[in-house]
């Protein structure tokens, strides 16, 4: 049955208790509710008989056989059957009905239980008559049951939800015990409201007033008054909820003055002429499941009556399930009656002399004008609302694109702007160039756009902010306006789309600066971003920066109020952000503008993403170096000029302007406080670079690449990293987790036991075959390797042999500028290959290769066949002899040396 799957999956329901339960042969998860109950409170251990009310299909029941100490007495009671388990009886029964008590009264005889347990739920839509009760007043019959069966000091654990009876219960629950505590097991879902009240050391009260045990009593409303103490208006108000009830049953209060006295079990009939004719009609609608015809003869006859239709007919057999137009129909039937028989029209006379007894003619019809007025007004304010915030976002993103004119985002700009150069957004940088150049050496243009920008993100702050009060406001507003749901939806994904827009807008903008700003770039490769994409592919290129941005944010203030202000403007921000390296000095605008207009000319983001990768390369990175331009250095000494002729005319605007540009004095005196502040040096660019070395940042190798602390080293490591990427693998993998491994309790077991256990009973992952190559090539390439040692070594004596050649290089240079001419040139030619050979750590010194004249070599004169260089003929007896000195002598020494 797929239908009945996708339930099954949609309610989360093969969850790890599921899968527990399965394993562990419970009937139902609910069982571990049970076990995680006992837990805490201990109370099936110490009991011998109980009774389930509402215990299909046997969870607990099984959970108690398992616990209660033996002998004992189960009993279960369901209103469907219950598969017969070893222990425990059961029965088919109601509990809210006589019977039920009756069937407990035989089964326990004098016996009374140390534990009554509930987890009933009422079986909506199963029939009627399950759901006449609601889960507050189930709970209340079982409390009324073990009132009657419960031990002295004996325990009751009930299931209730969440709802306005809840304090109530709890209350009547204190009246029996002395403990009420409520628990949610971690078994129960978080989504349900659902939770466990545990009452213990029942008080056995010796007369238990009826009331504590009515519904009608104890969910008794306190405006809830009986209809002969209402005045006219509470009694129109009260028409006004039940009409309510009629045509909105989804937010039903229930009104149980419409109950019959005790009798709220039963399935209730009421005489269509009470509808008819009866004063109280609407309370008659609502409160019955049925209006019959067929009571007295007055029924009989508006059963043949010519207005009486069979769908009348039929809609009064069934109450529960009609819908508000059949209502409707209903109500309009009645009017049509009353008028036929002459009962409206005796009214209609009253009416008019006392117009304020008036019985409401078609309340129905009213109350639906309203509803209708206010769904107009209430739909016209929304519509407006959302037309402003789409043509506020549509501003926004065509701005963004360079569609607009800063003009267009809004006035708040213009106005901003018209505030002067030498406040707001000036004030907030102190380094900042503006200060330098006094103010009014900013560009217009600029300053437009750095105030556009203001204004835009500040726009986009308040599209959100708006359209999150609107949405507040208006769920506030039409909360009780169900109808109107459709067009909050659609508001909600709109405002969600225009959200989405407006994230992948703020994505392009955060990448086209990163792509702006090489030193950005270049110092978030040497953070290993490399190494991700090396692991995570081109298609993971868009996370990859998202990560990286959140990365830098992160690890850095500067870079992160460079990203994350969005008051910052793009103008104001090229000052302040913090451009390592020989690079971060006052800037002047001129850079600024001409580094932008170069950025107009080559767009980085023109280039496919595949290409960016390639020119991510770090070869490509001494390319993207900005050169210092004629104009920049122009630029730069005309703002030195500008400097100079105010400090000359004493024409500071004030002290700020002094703070702004810090020279290279205070830079360092700066710095220094800085250090004896902090007891470290800042390790800037600047310093890397002076000191000579590359400080490598934290949480990176020696490569630049991060540290791997979570590497995936096994087969089952990979086959389970990849298992959790996806959404539905990940959930089986955690509910996996929990199997008859995951809880064995080692107390009391013997230490050699709990050993082998530990090394034995382990689970065995699952390993997949593309994971085994994985993890072989990846150890491959390891091996491949050399070893750390081999590598140092190999190092040393490169460096060694450096050391030497350059000597050599030395000595051979002064050898060739003999001046003195004591040499010739020849002997400059060997001494040069003397130094060469001796470099390359060979030896002058030529072997002597002893030969012994023994064989064709006995007394031959001259060079002996197959020898060459220099050679010296010995007689065997000569060699062994000369080896045995040598031994000797080594022996000797060693002895010595003792
Ligand atoms: C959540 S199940 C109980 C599960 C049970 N505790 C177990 O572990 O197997 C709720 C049960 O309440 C029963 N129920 C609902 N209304 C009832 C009533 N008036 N009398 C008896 N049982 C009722 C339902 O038939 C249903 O089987």
């Amino acid at each position: 049955m797929p239908g009945r799957t996708s339930k099954v999956h949609a309610k989360g329901r093969l969850d790890k208790y599921y899968h527990m339960a399965k394993e562990q042969g419970y009937r139902a998860r609910s069982a571990f509710k049970l076990i995680q109950l006992n837990k805490k409170y201990n109370f099936l251990e110490k009991s011998k008989c109980l009774v389930d009310l509402c215990a299909a299909p046997g969870g607990w029941l099984q959970v108690a056989a398992k616990y209660m100490p033996k002998p004992n007495i189960i009993i279960g009671l369901d209103l469907v059957a219950i598969k017969p388990i070893p222990g425990a009886i059961t029965h088919v029964e109601d509990i809210t009905t006589q019977k039920c008590r009756s069937t407990l009264k035989k089964e326990l005889k004098t016996w009374k239980a140390d534990v009554f347990l509930h987890d009933g739920a009422p079986n909506v839509g199963v029939s009627w008559i399950q759901d006449a009760f609601t889960q507050s007043e189930l709970v209340l019959a079982s409390l009324k049951l073990a009132t009657e069966f419960l031990i002295v000091g004996g325990t009751f654990v009930t299931k209730v939800f969440r709802s306005k009876d809840y304090n109530k219960l709890i209350w009547v629950f204190n009246q029996f015990f002395a403990k009420v505590e409520a628990t949610k097991p971690a078994s129960s879902r978080n989504v349900s409201a659902e939770i466990f009240v545990v009452c213990r050391e029942y008080k056995a009260p010796k007369k238990v007033d009826p009331r504590l045990l009515d519904p009608k009593y104890v969910f008794k409303e306190v405006d809830d008054v009986a209809d002969e103490d209402m005045d006219d208006k509470k009694k129109k108000e009260r028409q006004g909820a039940l009409l309510n009830d009629l045509f909105h049953p989804e937010k039903r209060k229930r009104h149980r003055t419409g109950y019959a006295d005790g009798d709220y079990t039963l399935h209730i009939a009421n005489n269509i002429a009470d509808f008819l004719t009866g004063p109280d009609f609407l309370t008659t609608l609502t409160s019955s499941n049925e209006l019959r015809f067929d009571m007295d003869d007055f029924g009989k006859q508006m059963a043949e009556h010519p207005i009486t239709t069979q769908e009348i007919i039929d809609c009064c057999k069934d109450l529960k399930v009609l819908g508000k137009k059949d209502f409707k129909d209903l109500l309009k039937w009645r009017d049509a009656i009353r008028l036929d028989l002459g009962i409206s029209q005796k009214k209609v006379v009253k009416e008019d002399e006392t117009p304020e007894e008036e019985e409401p003619q078609d309340p129905e019809s009213l109350a639906d004008r309203l509803d209708a007025e206010r769904k107009v007004a209430a739909s016209r304010v929304k519509r407006e609302r959302r037309k402003a915030r789409e043509r506020k976002a549509k501003q926004l993103i065509k701005f963004r694109l360079g569609m607009g004119t800063p003009s267009e985002i809004g006035l708040e700009a213009s106005e901003q702007g018209a505030m002067g150069m030498g406040m707001g957004i000036m004030d907030q940088d102190d380094e900042g160039l503006f200060h330098m150049t006094g103010g009014t050496n900013v560009t217009s243009e600029q300053a437009k756009k750095s105030q556009a920008l203001t204004a835009a993100e500040q726009a986009a702050a308040d599209l959100m902010l708006t359209s999150d009060e609107d949405s507040m406001s208006e769920s506030d507003d039409h909360e009780d306006d169900l109808e109107d749901y459709d067009s909050d939806a659609d508001v909600q994904r709109k405002a969600l789309r225009l959200e989405s827009k407006l994230d992948n807008l703020y994505e392009q903008f955060c990448e086209r600066r990163i792509d702006k700003d090489p030193s950005l770039r270049v110092r978030k490769q040497k953070e290993g971003a490399k190494a991700f994409e090396e692991w995570y592919g081109i298609e993971f290129d868009s996370n990859k920066r998202k990560r990286e941005e959140g990365d830098l944010g992160a690890d850095n203030g500067d870079e992160s109020s460079d990203f994350s202000d969005d008051t910052d403007s793009e103008v104001e921000e090229k000052p302040t952000r913090p451009v390592k390296g020989k690079k971060r000095k006052a800037p002047s605008p001129e850079p600024v503008e001409d580094e932008e207009k170069e950025d107009v000319a080559v767009d980085p983001r023109a280039l496919s993403k595949r290409a960016r990768v390639f020119f991510d390369n770090p070869l490509f990175k001494a390319l993207e170096q900005p050169k210092p331009k004629p104009a920049v250095q122009e630029a730069k000494k005309k703002a030195n000029e500008d400097l100079f002729a105010k400090e000359m005319d004493g024409n500071w605007s004030d002290d700020s302007d002094l703070d702004a540009v810090p020279t290279r004095k205070e830079q360092k005196i700066a710095k220094k406080a800085k250090v004896m502040k902090d007891g470290f040096e800042d390790d800037s660019e600047d310093e890397k670079e002076t000191n000579g070395f590359e400080v490598v940042p934290a949480g990176l190798d020696i490569n630049g690449k991060p540290h791997d602390d979570f590497a995936i080293t096994t087969a089952e490591a990979y086959t389970l990293a990849q298992k959790m990427i996806r959404k539905s693998s990940k959930r089986d993998v955690v509910d996996e987790g929990y199997n008859r491994f995951a809880f064995n309790d080692p107390d009391g077991m013997p230490d050699w036991f709990i050993d082998d256990e530990s090394r034995h009973n382990k689970p065995s992952l699952p390993i997949t075959k593309e994971a085994v190559t994985i993890i072989l090539q990846k150890q491959r390439s390891l091996d491949a390797r050399p070893i750390k040692k081999v590598a140092e070594a190999k190092f040393r004596k490169q460096m060694r042999t450096a050391r030497r050649f350059e000597k050599m290089q030395k000595k051979a240079m002064s050898v060739m500028d003999d001046d003195g001419g004591e040499m010739s040139d020849k002997t400059k030619l060997l001494e040069v290959a003397k130094l060469k050979r001796r470099a390359k750590g060979k030896s002058d010194t030529k072997k002597t290769e002893v030969v012994v004249a023994r064989g064709v070599n006995r007394a031959k004169q001259g060079r002996p066949k197959g020898v060459k260089g220099r050679y010296k003929m010995v007689d065997p007896r000569m060699k062994k002899e000369m080896r045995a000195e040598k031994r000797h002598a080594k022996a000797t020494a060693r002895k010595r040396r003792k």
